[in-house]
């Protein structure tokens, strides 16, 4: 005999499906980077979905990259956790691969092009077949097909980072992490990385999260924009970015929208800077 009385249709308590747990979760994280220091972070919380681009945008020297680089388990937190798909990191994260502003270190110049794509898929001890597939797609993605027979440092700046964003591609990360990626490039191809990494999260679903000094980038990329403030740095607020997609350099940046959220922006950062804890 049933001692609750329920119904056709009734959800029973055991039927509900538990939450799926966010791409990225950062808990609560204080980060020293000496002990007994000054915390650089200081319960810093905020949690990123699937296919969601979130762009981290605050004043120089808040903490940015410590962040970041804390997210990508290169160095520990002090306290508090981050998890990917619920599974709090101990070290990088397999579902994780990185770009960075300075391509021309990141890139090894005694290697071709492919031969950089590839050296990520090591770590996955992929066969020979699926390795060159990957590398191929990737490629293709960034629109590098045929620089397979170069050197990065026969291509432009632009190009190379291309090389890059094909290396983290092939590696099929779930997460990608993007520090100030286009920072080193001029603006017309800044504009076109900016949308191929649109179409990476359009095409692969991939989660995204770069840290970006630029205003207008992060309003044009993200979904949400996270300010980060005062010292030690907190989440000061999160920015939902309610454009309409697919964007465009010449219509989205034309939108009154658009307009507003930069300066919603601009405005956070300007009362964010170390000392400076908005209320609230
Ligand atoms: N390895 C380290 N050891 C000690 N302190 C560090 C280290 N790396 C960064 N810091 C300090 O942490 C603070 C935040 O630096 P971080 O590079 O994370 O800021 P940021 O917001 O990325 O800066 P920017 O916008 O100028 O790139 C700074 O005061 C910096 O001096």
């Amino acid at each position: 005999m049933s001692l609750t009385n329920t119904q056709p249709g009734d959800v029973r308590p055991d039927e509900v499906a538990a939450p799926v747990p966010a791409v990225l979760g950062v808990h609560g994280i204080t980060k020293r980077y000496a002990p007994g220091s000054k915390p650089v972070l200081e319960d810093l919380t905020f949690e990123v979905q699937a296919g969601e681009i979130v762009c981290i945008v605050g004043p120089s020297g808040i903490g940015k990259t410590t962040l970041l680089k804390s997210i990508a388990g290169l160095h520990p937190v002090t306290s508090g956790r981050i998890e990917i798909d619920g599974v709090p990191i101990s070290g990088p994260p397999r579902q994780m691969a990185l770009v960075f502003q300075d391509y021309s270190r990141s890139l090894m110049p005694w290697l071709t092009v492919p031969k950089n794509v590839e050296m990520p898929l090591r770590r996955l001890k992929l066969g020979k077949k699926e390795t060159v597939e990957r590398r191929r797609a990737a490629l293709e993605a960034v629109n590098l097909a045929d620089a397979d027979k170069k050197y990065p440092w026969q291509l432009s700046g632009g190009m190379q980072q291309r090389v890059a964003i094909a290396r983290a591609l092939a590696y099929q990360p779930e997460v990608l992490i993007m520090d100030e990626p286009f920072a080193s490039v001029d603006a017309q191809t800044r504009f076109d990385l900016e949308d191929l990494t649109l179409s990476i999260r359009d095409n692969y679903n991939m989660t995204i999260v770069v840290v970006t000094h630029d205003i207008d980038e992060a309003v044009y990329l993200a979904d949400r924009v996270i300010v980060l403030g005062g010292s030690p740095a907190r989440v000061q607020t999160t920015i939902e970015v309610d454009l309409p997609s697919p964007r465009t350099q010449v219509t989205t940046r034309a939108d009154q929208r658009f307009t507003s959220l930069r300066t919603e922006v601009l405005e956070v950062i300007s009362r964010a800077r170390p000392g400076t804890d908005l209320p609230g």
